[in-house]
This record gives C-alpha cells, structure tokens and sequence, in this order.
C-alpha cells in the first residue's frame, strides 16, 4: 500500500529525513516511533503530499505521490501534524466541507456525517465552531474529517495526542475494524504501549534514518517496545545538575 524508498528531506544543514526505506503493506496497522525532532512528521508530510522531498520516492498504492499527486491523494485520509483547519466553520460544515470536497454527495456526506460524529462522540460539540474546540475535540473532528471519504489508507501524525482514553479506545476499535475490512493506517505516536497494542508493524526512526523496522516481534526482539526503543536512541540521560530546582528560591 505504502512505498518509500530513500526519501531524503534537509533543512539548511540539519538532514531531517536521510534516505527513509519503508514498506507498508495493505491491511497493516503500522506504527512509527522516534523520539521528538526524529523527522516522523517530516516524513509523514511527504508520504502525504504536504512537504516536497529533496530525493526519494513515495508509492501509494502503486501511484507516484509527486508525479500524480491528486491521485494519490484521493487514496489516503491524512491527519497532519499541526492542524491548519477552516475553524471558523462549525463541525458539521468541517465535515460537509470535507465530504464534498472529496467528490461525495450531499446524502453520502450527511449520513457518512452523523456516522463519524456519533462514533466520536461529538454530538454536543458539531455545530459549534471548530475554533471553540478543545484540542482533543479538534483532533477527533480532523479525524472524522480524514475518515469521510472512506480512503484505502489512513496515515495518522499523533492521532492519540490530547485525546481522552475512552476517545483513544474508541479510536482505536474504529481503526481496528478499518483495518480488519481491508484498510491500512500508518500512525506516529508517543504512546509505546498503545502501538504495542494495536501495531501489527513498527517502526524506530531516529536522527531521519530508520534503525529498526519490520514486524512488531522483529523489532522488540523479545523486550518490551519501549526497552528497546530506548535501546536504539542511545539510553535515557541522567538528569544531573538540576540541583536548583529543589532550592525554592522565593
Ligand atoms: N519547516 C522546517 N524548517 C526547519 N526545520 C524543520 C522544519 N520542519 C522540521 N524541521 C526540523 O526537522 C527535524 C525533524 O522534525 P520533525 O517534526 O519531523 O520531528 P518529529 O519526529 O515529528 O518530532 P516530534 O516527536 O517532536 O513531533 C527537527 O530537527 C526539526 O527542527
């Protein structure tokens, strides 16, 4: 479903991405981990069409994401990084925006609609605007936005992020049976044990370059996820000197 081969981002001279492999098959639920500045998003946004790669290529479903990138994009439901939404729209016109946009009509979207609000629980909030949302509330609205058309792959930067746990179990039953029909989700995320839960695939990014990858046993190698997370980035920091923190200086 999902192809990267040596995808390459720099700013400046800081190598963000440094030639990324990655292959995600259809019907994966695929988790990728790194630890802040890793170059996850970076990736994600040229996965998604959003960020120009400076080399490599990005197969979705067999279509070129940067030669044919209206056709790739009809193939994938994106929740990026930071949430640029139309905000001064309430909910429901978020959601019929998106629907329509997508080439849906008006019927299609409206149950699709009252389908997504109500499996997120967003009854009370839809016709308010998106701008009054909570962060939470703002990111299951631009879930429920990326899902509408139905994609054959969702990729997902920080979905879990300021969500409840009953929303991130909801969520991830909603993606389970995505996947469990066909779909593929490729998500980031901080939360090791939620990937370890529901990941079927992983994998480590660090300093842009993939350390590890593959099934989630190759990768764990008999340890805990995050063991050998921490393992790969190098082991935790001691946090030393800190000593004037203690001193209450008022
Ligand atoms: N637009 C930009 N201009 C300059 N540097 C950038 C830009 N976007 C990302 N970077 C840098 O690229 C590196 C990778 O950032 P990225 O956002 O991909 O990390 P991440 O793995 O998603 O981190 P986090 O877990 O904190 O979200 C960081 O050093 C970041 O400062």
């Amino acid at each position: 479903m999902l192809q990267i081969t040596g995808l390459s981002k720099s700013f400046g001279d800081n190598h963000a991405v440094d030639g990324i492999d990655l292959t995600v098959r259809t019907g994966s639920f695929y988790g990728i981990v790194g630890p802040n500045g890793a170059g996850k998003t970076t990736t994600l946004s040229m996965v998604t069409g959003l960020l120009r790669p400076d080399a490599g290529s990005v197969l979705v479903h067999d279509i070129d994401v940067w030669a044919k990138p209206a056709a790739a994009k009809r193939v994938m439901g994106v929740l990026p990084d930071r949430l640029r939404l139309f905000d001064r729209l309430t909910g429901a016109q978020l959601l019929y925006y998106s629907g329509v946009l997508r080439g849906l009509d008006t019927d299609t979207v409206r149950s699709r609609s009252a389908d997504l609000v109500s499996a997120f629980g967003l009854e009370e909030a839809v016709n308010r605007l998106v701008a009054d949302y909570s962060a939470g509330m703002t990111k299951k609205i631009a879930l429920a936005c990326a899902m509408i058309h139905s994609p054959r792959l969702l990729v997902l930067d920080e979905p879990f992020e300021s969500v409840d746990p009953v929303s991130a179990a909801n969520l991830v039953e909603i993606l389970q049976r995505y996947v469990g029909a066909g779909g593929t989700v490729v998500l980031s995320s901080h939360g090791m044990d939620m990937i370890e839960r529901v990941c079927d695939s992983v994998a480590v990014i660090i300093q842009g370059k993939v350390l590890a990858s593959g099934t989630l046993d190759e990768v764990r190698r008999g340890q805990r996820l995050e063991d050998r997370f921490v393992e790969l980035a190098g082991g935790r920091k001691v946090a030393e000197g800190m000593e004037w923190l203690h001193s209450f200086s008022d």
